[in-house]
């Protein structure tokens, strides 16, 4: 199989503003042609070291053309490895990945970046410093070959779509921190490239530009029809964004699956809890099928899911969602499904408050009510089985027993 986009018009980004101020010389176009829609994305087995370390550790995984996948994991996971592999940035060790009809990366052969159809959105926004923002957009579209007039209109175009019509003539030492991720958004997109690589790129923006500039990724990138895969630690990013999640797990790609199927049916633990929980307690499976089961917790009988096989008798950890978390007023006998509690704190979210509570040797965060409860309060809360995942306690691969521990970011979702 031949492994040269034969008609890609390649559009890897420039190199970041810490170069010399050089435009890098790039390999001639091999056709001034834009794709038309987005690159299937296929890897299979893609293995990639670091000395000792290793970031990827045989990741398959497909995105269909035009789809957004986030890839979602914590710090050293192996996101950016990933991303860098797909982008040509780095060579894998082994395993092989196809663009579209191509086969760009296998242990032995690897196609340069500037050769894969494709942009790259970086956290630093990586414009060139001595170009203008008008500068930097056209910049992308230097191997296309087109008569000027286009090219000046396409940038032009460019620039409105992410809201910087009149702002082209700015360097990027002009413009904020969000003006200059759109003047590399709009760069992104001027080529049309066949996928859009997206590594952190709203981590340096403060919670008002994040969520608008979100908006413009989500829906440009959609409105263009081109494949995505866009990298985040972010939980709330990765539901906000996705049309699916791939989650990460120390170079493992751990789940794969729409944000409804991860929210609801965590396939692990670790998925559970990085994708956000109100708290974890522990108990025994007294009745368990394969789709639920009544845990006993501290003499309370709760019914969650079973992402994994639990069988009557184990031991096993409740993961709860911080939607299936409700206050009530203190009962003398809390009924199946309730645990009694104490509030220990209180945060005002604007729709109402999010409550801590201590129950069941263990702490809930998050746990909503629309009026405020006092401080040391005797409360009674409300599990929602569909938000409650079991597991068997002693298959849990990171073996943490993180009981007690406050859930800090558990209200984004
Ligand atoms: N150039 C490198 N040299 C040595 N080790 C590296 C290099 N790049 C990444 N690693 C290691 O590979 C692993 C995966 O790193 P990677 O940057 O892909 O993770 P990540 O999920 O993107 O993390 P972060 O969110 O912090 O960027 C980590 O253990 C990291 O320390």
């Amino acid at each position: 199989m031949t492994t040269t986009p034969a008609t890609s018009a390649a559009s890897i980004n420039p190199a970041p503003s810490t170069e010399p101020s050089t435009e890098p010389s790039t390999a001639p176009e091999t056709s001034p042609s834009a794709a038309a829609t987005g690159h299937s994305v296929r890897v299979r087995g893609a293995v990639k070291h670091y000395g000792a370390t290793r970031a990827l550790a045989g990741i398959d995984l497909d995105v269909p053309a035009g789809q957004f996948l986030v890839l979602l994991g914590p710090s050293g996971s192996g996101k950016s490895t990933l991303a860098r592999a797909l982008a040509g940035i780095e060579r894998l060790d082994d395993g092989e990945i196809k663009l579209g009809e191509y086969i760009v990366s296998t242990r032995r052969q690897h196609l340069p970046p500037e050769r894969r159809d494709l942009a790259m959105v970086f956290q630093d926004y990586a414009l060139w410093p001595h170009l203008t923002a008008r500068g930097n957009v056209a910049y992308a579209l230097r191997r296309r070959k087109l008569p000027a007039p286009d090219a000046a209109r396409r940038t032009g175009e460019a620039l409105e779509r992410v809201g910087l019509a009149g702002l082209g003539e700015r360097y990027p030492h002009e413009l904020s921190g969000g003006q200059q991720q759109r003047v590399a958004l709009a760069r992104a997109l001027v080529a049309s490239p066949g996928l859009l690589l997206f590594d952190e790129p709203l981590s340096n923006l403060d919670t008002d530009l994040r969520e608008r500039l979100r908006v413009a990724i989500s829906t440009l990138t959609r409105q263009a029809g081109t494949t995505a895969v866009y990298i985040t630690h972010d939980q709330s990013e990765a539901f906000a964004l996705a049309d699916r999640i791939g989650v990460l797990d120390s170079g493992r790609l751990v789940q794969l699956a729409e944000p409804e199927t991860i929210y609801h049916r965590p396939a692990t633990p670790f998925v559970a809890r990085f994708t956000g929980l109100a708290g974890e307690l522990t108990g025994v499976a007294a009745v368990a099928d394969p789709e639920h089961a009544v845990v006993l917790v501290a003499g309370h009988r709760l019914r969650a899911r079973t992402p994994l096989r639990l069988t009557e008798g184990q031991r096993a950890r409740l993961m709860v969602r911080p939607a299936a978390t409700r206050i009530l007023d203190a009962v003398d006998a809390p009924p199946d499904g309730m645990l009694a509690g104490t509030v220990i704190d209180i945060a005002y979210r604007g729709r109402g408050y999010e409550h801590v509570v201590a129950c069941a040797e263990s702490t809930l965060t998050a746990v909503f009510d629309t009026r405020a409860r006092r401080r040391g309060e005797q409360v009674c809360v409300t599990l929602d089985p569909d938000g409650c995942f079991a597991y068997p306690l002693e298959d849990e691969p990171d073996g943490k027993s993180p009981l007690g521990e406050l859930y800090m970011d558990a209200n984004d979702c």
